[in-house]
């Protein structure tokens, strides 16, 4: 369960998103949406503990908490295969000699499998597109078993197939009891998968229920 109380998050002492009151409950499914700029990825930053709060506060029950950026803010030119990324989601599993135990290996190779990489394993991140990119830090993201996934636009630039399986996935982890928070401009993939959502403007944060989550009694339309 995440719990916000006034939480303002911005960049030195500069306020960016409006007061954020409400909580997250443990295995939901929330949408992060608003209009550019108005501070969704300062706002998923903050709860990766990035940046210091603004003003207010929030309180988190796990610190097991797991962030996959946008993907423009990663250096591609950096010398890692696909393999080397989805690895370093066992990192924080690996034995008291650095080695990642076999069930860690077993589990890199079900995320590989899952986003459908393993045939890219060896293949540096420069010559990945960015549905390939995306999959291979989804596959870290899965890797790491969080309590708390934070994804900030994880399917700019992925094909209709790939976001299909990777939602799959967002949503058999939220039914284990991940709470997982996803920043996204896409109102149709919203309604399609997601329970709540938490809209942003410059002024105020609304908590909403995505219209096709509505018990149909109660919709208007
Ligand atoms: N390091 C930084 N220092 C100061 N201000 C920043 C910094 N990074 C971003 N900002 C500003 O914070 C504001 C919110 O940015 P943020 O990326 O959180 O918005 P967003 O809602 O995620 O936007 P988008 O939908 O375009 O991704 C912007 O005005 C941006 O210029």
């Amino acid at each position: 369960m995440i719990h916000f109380t006034k939480l303002y998050a911005g960049y030195s002492g500069q306020r960016i998103t409006p007061a954020i009151d409400g909580s997250l409950p443990v295995g939901s499914l929330t949408a992060l949406t608003g209009d550019n700029g108005c501070g969704k990825s300062t706002l998923l930053k903050t709860l990766a503990g990035l940046l210091p709060v603004c003003a207010g506060h929030y309180h988190c029950d796990s610190t097991n908490i797991a962030l996959l950026p946008q993907h423009q803010s990663l250096d591609r030119t950096f010398p890692l295969s696909v393999k080397d990324i989805v690895n370093m989601g066992g990192w924080s599993q690996r034995t008291w000699s650095g080695r990642l135990q076999l069930k860690v290996k077993i589990r890199i190779q079900e995320a590989m499998d899952l986003t459908g990489i393993s045939e890219l394993a060896n293949t540096p991140l420069a010559y990945l597109s960015g549905g390939q990119l995306q999959r291979a830090l989804f596959a870290r993201m899965w890797v790491q078993d969080s309590d708390v996934w934070l994804l900030d636009e994880p399917f700019t630039g992925v094909d209709e197939s790939t976001i299909t399986r990777l939602m799959t996935l967002v949503g058999q982890a939220s039914e284990q009891g991940k709470t997982i928070v996803m920043v996204l401009h896409d109102e149709q993939l919203v309604r399609r998968y997601f329970t709540r959502q938490l809209v942003l403007t410059p002024q105020s944060a609304q908590w909403v229920i995505p219209i096709d989550h509505i018990p149909s009694p109660c919709r208007v339309s």
